[in-house]
């Protein structure tokens, strides 16, 4: 099997990043993000950025419908978005958002780990583990804006942020619900859900695949603030003040040494990590219960 899948290859062949966006911003000048000074938005296809060099912060906004699924394409284009705002010193901060109503992101995208062969499933793998670990170990302030729903692979990235503003709407519940699936949650999932609530709340969240309302998720620690619907992006700004008052340099080891031990256990077994991942979802109950679950989804509509 071919584990030595290349994301950044694959980049090259798939997108043109940092086109003008096309959809609703396409030629004309956006209001930045903070500060509506002009500066123009950019991203891909399926990210929009709004930069505000001047705050020296970027609006990231998740634009895959119907549900920001994560599909490979998608990972890619969230990572080079990432990626390139990484690269540019005006920026020191990330607030991650949702531009699909009522969804930050259904998860890993079904469509991926259903019915492909091997060496998708290892290039699938390999794009998810790089995105968790980049914005697991990113430099740069990540703040997420969760306005919607958010199951499984999207929480795991709002749980790589360093600050979670949840909108206060019943029905945007979050959490690894993987279990309900019939499938489990790798160990850095649940290293990073571990950091965030604590070993006793993440393995009853983990066993039952619990999806909590924005009262619980702030009563468990998973989300930092609930805040109404309408605020959940100035929250969020509010918040980055905090973060950007205290010298990069110290808060960015403090970070590192926080997190370096838990994304290290990934990076020295990352391929066998992508190998117990194939050999796992290649089976065929799994596969059956991928199936059904996505049948599931569909019927829901009928
Ligand atoms: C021995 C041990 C070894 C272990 C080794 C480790 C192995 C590792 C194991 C594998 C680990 C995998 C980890 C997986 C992580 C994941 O993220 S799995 C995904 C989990 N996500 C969900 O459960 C959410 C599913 N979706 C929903 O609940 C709803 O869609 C919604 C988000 C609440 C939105 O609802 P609504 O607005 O009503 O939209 P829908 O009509 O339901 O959906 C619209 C269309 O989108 C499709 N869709 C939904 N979610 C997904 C998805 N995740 N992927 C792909 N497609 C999705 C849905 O089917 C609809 O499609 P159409 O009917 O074609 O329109």
């Amino acid at each position: 099997m071919a584990l030595a899948v290349g994301i950044r290859g694959l980049t090259r062949s798939l997108l043109r990043p940092w086109v003008r966006v096309p959809g609703p911003a396409r030629g004309r000048t956006e209001p930045a993000a903070g500060g509506g000074d002009g500066v123009r938005c950019f991203g891909s296809p399926r990210v929009l950025v709004e930069p505000d060099p001047a705050a020296g912060f970027a609006v990231m906004k998740m634009r895959n419908p119907p549900v920001n699924s994560l599909s490979l394409e998608f990972l890619t284009e969230l990572l080079i978005s990432l990626e390139k705002l990484e690269s540019d010193k005006a920026f020191h901060a990330i607030i991650l958002t949702s531009d699909c109503p009522g969804i930050f992101s259904a998860g890993l995208d079904l469509m991926e780990m259903c019915g492909r062969d091997p060496t998708h499933y290892a290039e699938y793998w390999k794009a998810v583990q790089e995105l968790w670990l980049r914005f697991y170990l990113s430099h740069l302030v990540v703040i997420s804006a969760i306005n919607g729903v958010n199951a499984a692979g999207g929480c795991l990235l709002a749980l790589s942020c360093d600050y979670r503003v949840l909108a206060d709407n019943p029905k945007y519940a979050m959490g690894l619900n993987e279990t309900l699936l019939g499938i489990i949650a790798p160990f850095w999932f649940k290293d990073t859900l571990v950091n965030t609530v604590g070993h006793r709340t993440a393995e009853r969240a983990l066993q039952l695949g619990l999806l909590f309302p924005p009262a619980e998720a702030l009563q468990v620690g998973m989300v930092d603030k609930v805040v109404p619907e309408d605020q959940v992006l100035s929250a969020a700004r509010s918040e980055l003040a905090q973060w950007l008052a205290i010298p990069g340099h110290a808060r960015q080891l403090t970070k590192s040494l926080m997190r370096k031990p838990t994304a290290d256990r990934l990076l020295k077994e990352r391929d066998a990590d992508i190998q117990n991942f194939v050999r796992f979802i290649s089976r065929d109950a799994i596969q059956k219960a991928l199936r059904v679950y996505l049948e599931k989804l569909k019927q829901k509509k009928t």
